[in-house]
Parts: structure tokens; sequence; C-alpha cells
């Protein structure tokens, strides 16, 4: 039972290290999550605020591994080209799309008024 816990958390381990070393938009999203920390860091975050800065990192990291996923599934099935490829790879893309999306909404509206207001009180 823990023999089986400890085997599939090394293989998701795996899935994640996979998608970090292949994947050259999962290492720009890490250096942005850990710019975010960073900087968070310094603007004194509520526990909330701290939440929702790291859920947004998770959204896009996570959909990231999903893309990474289906690029894999489809390049299994159908290497050749597909209509049906297209529309599978495309929305895995637009679902790491919207996460980035949402990621820089966070942004804007919890880091950017305390960067401001740091700036400011200076
Ligand atoms: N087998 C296929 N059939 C149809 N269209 C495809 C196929 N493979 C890729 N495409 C199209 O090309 C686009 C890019 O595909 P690709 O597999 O290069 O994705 P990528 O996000 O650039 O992958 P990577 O992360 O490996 O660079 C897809 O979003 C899709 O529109």
């Amino acid at each position: 039972m823990m023999k089986d816990f400890v085997k599939s958390f090394t293989f998701a381990l795996a899935g994640i290290w996979y998608v970090f070393r292949t994947q050259r938009n999962m290492q720009v999203h890490f250096t942005a999550a850990l710019l975010a920390v960073t900087v968070s860091l310094f603007l004194r975050l509520s526990p909330l605020e701290w939440g929702l800065v790291f859920f947004a990192i998770f959204m896009v990291i996570l959909t990231e591994c999903i893309n990474t996923a289906i690029e894999a599934v489809v390049n299994l099935v159908s290497p050749e080209f597909h209509p049906l490829a297209k529309i599978a790879k495309d929305c895995a893309a637009g679902a790491v799309l919207l996460a980035a999306i949402s990621s820089l909404v966070v942004a804007y509206l919890i880091l950017w008024p305390k960067i401001i207001i740091l700036f400011f009180s200076h």
C-alpha cells in the first residue's frame, strides 16, 4: 500500500521533471513564478493573496503538464496531420494560454498596486 503510494508519487515527479526538462515554455513559467514569489516576499501579502498567487502559479504549471501529456498522446496516435489532432493540440495550448492570462490578471490586481505603493512611499 505504502509502496504503491511511493511508486505513484515517483512516477508523478518523473512526469513533472520531464515537462520541465523538455518544454521551454515550462522553463519560462517557472522563471516567472520564481520572480513573482520573490517580488511577493517584499510586498507583505495576506494569506488570501498568497493563496491566489500560488493558485495562479499552479494553474499555469498544471495546464502545461496536461498540455504535454495531450501532445504525447496525439503524437502517438496521430503522427500524421489530422484535423482532430490539430483540435486536441490547439485546445490544450489554449488551456495554457488561459491559465497564463489569469496569472497576469492576478499579478495586475494583487501585486501591481502594492508595487506602486512601495515605490511612491519612498
Ligand atoms: N498531427 C497533427 N495534426 C494536425 N495538426 C497538428 C499536428 N501536430 C501539430 N499540429 C499543429 O501544430 C501546432 C503545434 O504543434 P506542436 O506539436 O509543435 O505543439 P507545440 O506546442 O509547438 O509543441 P512543443 O511544446 O513540442 O513545441 C498544434 O497546435 C497544431 O495546430
